[in-house]
């Protein structure tokens, strides 16, 4: 054990910090071209360093809302460049930054806190639960055709980077958002731009119009397979469809793009019928299906209270929480609503758990079933499963 001390980063430390975030992933450190764009996707504050005296670890967050069951939107950390020196590593750092974070995020009334994990045996000892999930869609172009009475209406309008970069923060905000679904803050879209500027291939974006504006968007690049010269794959990192036009004029759009013999989409939602335009549901593969977004609910009253549920009987859950352990309690869940009870808790889970529940993605009867809730009423589960349970997959689609 290693003593070192955790505190908020300044500005000027931030370009150190995303440089040792960025050797923790056995990459590069930032070039000054490429530092001038990444600064931007830094919140002011919003990263914390370990010192002993050497900067040996850094977490970043930054501030956005995040969109509940029932519709409602409530304020979200974002977490991300997480990373400990490996000369450093395995001596409680990554716990001391995960605590002050959470500790933080408490003080300042966020809800909840997101992040993507690096590897799926990290985030769970601090709470986050894997909460949302998506698949990796594959498309044989050549030989896929969209259903000939597939409904055709609006625009596709074709941008390169600068002017999608200005134009698609409007369209996202024009979105319906599902469950899961987050704000995009500025610091957000300057990390995209980093992103795509960064990447070897040229980044393109469409953008549909339906009669009621710009209603959808897919951000793609295009490159060789390595196996013959001639042989092309688009990838899609960024689509949304705000209607059914904008998701077949999209799809409509990539599938009709000349030099490209497959199509990769990662990180779509599981439940988006992309096979269901094809003629022939075969020339679409699910190359993978995986983890998206872990969830921590930072303030469980307030997030129980906010989303809302499905008709069954009321349940009532005993959650545990040994970091923020003003979250520790029992809770009714009703259709109406939820809140805290002194009645006996039917259901007992962790709130590693409860993040893994409360957008819906696992129900709480397979949850009990991998032996992550305790049953204390065998009638409990299955009104849970209703209670929990969404309209629509629980989403995300912005990557951090
Ligand atoms: C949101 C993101 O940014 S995801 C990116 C995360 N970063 C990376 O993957 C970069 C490479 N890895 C690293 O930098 C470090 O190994 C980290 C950040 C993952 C862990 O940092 P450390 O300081 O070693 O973690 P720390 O010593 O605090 O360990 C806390 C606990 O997590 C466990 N742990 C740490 N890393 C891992 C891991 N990769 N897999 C499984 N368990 C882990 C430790 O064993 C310890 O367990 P315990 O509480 O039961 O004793």
């Amino acid at each position: 054990m290693t003593d070192f001390d955790i505190r908020t980063l300044r500005d000027d430390e931030h370009r150190a910090a995303d440089d040792l975030f960025r050797e923790t992933l056995h990459a590069a450190p930032n070039t000054d071209t490429e530092w001038e764009r990444t600064a931007r996707a830094y919140q002011p504050g919003g990263s914390i360093g370990a010192f002993d005296p050497a900067f040996i670890g850094t977490a970043r967050s930054f501030d956005a809302e995040l969109t509940v069951p029932g519709g409602a939107r409530l304020p979200q950390a974002g977490v991300t460049g997480v990373g400990v020196r490996a000369d450093r590593t395995r001596r409680g750092v990554l716990r001391a930054m995960m605590t002050a974070q959470l500790e933080d995020f408490a003080a300042r009334g966020l809800v909840f806190a997101t992040l993507g994990a690096s590897e799926a045996g990290i985030y769970g000892r601090f709470g986050y639960g894997l909460a949302t999930r998506c698949r990796t869609y594959s498309i044989d172009r050549h030989r896929a055709r969209l259903r000939p009475d597939l409904p055709f209406a609006g625009e596709i309008e074709l941008m390169g980077l600068d002017d999608a970069v200005a134009a698609l923060p409007g369209v996202y905000e024009r979105l319906e958002h599902r469950p899961g679904m987050m704000t995009r803050p500025e610091v957000l879209w300057r990390l995209y731009e980093g992103h795509a500027r960064r990447a070897t291939e040229v980044v393109k974006s469409v953008v549909h119009h339906g009669p009621d504006g710009p209603d959808g968007f897919a951000s793609y690049s295009v490159g060789g397979l390595h196996e013959h010269p001639w042989t092309k794959k688009l990838d899609v990192f960024d689509m949304f469809a705000g209607t059914p036009a904008a998701f077949a004029g999209l799809w409509r759009f990539l599938l009709g793009i000349d030099l490209v013999d497959k199509i990769v989409a990662p990180g779509r939602p599981l439940d988006e019928p992309v096979e269901l335009i094809l003629a022939d549901h075969r020339r679409g593969n699910v190359d993978r299906v995986g983890d998206e977004h872990w969830l921590r609910l930072v303030d469980v009253p307030k997030a129980l209270a906010a989303r809302g549920y499905g008709h069954a009987a009321p349940v009532v859950i005993e959650v545990a929480d040994p970091l923020l352990p003003a979250n520790t309690g029992t809770y009714r869940i009703t259709p109406d609503g939820a809140g805290r009870t002194d009645e006996p808790a039917a259901l007992a889970l962790d709130v590693t758990t409860l993040g893994m529940l409360y957008l819906g993605t696992w129900r709480a009867s397979a949850l009990a079933t991998a032996g992550r809730i305790e049953v204390r009423d065998p009638a409990a589960p299955e009104a849970a499963d209703v209670l929990f349970g969404t309209r629509v997959q629980s989403w995300c689609g912005t990557f951090f």
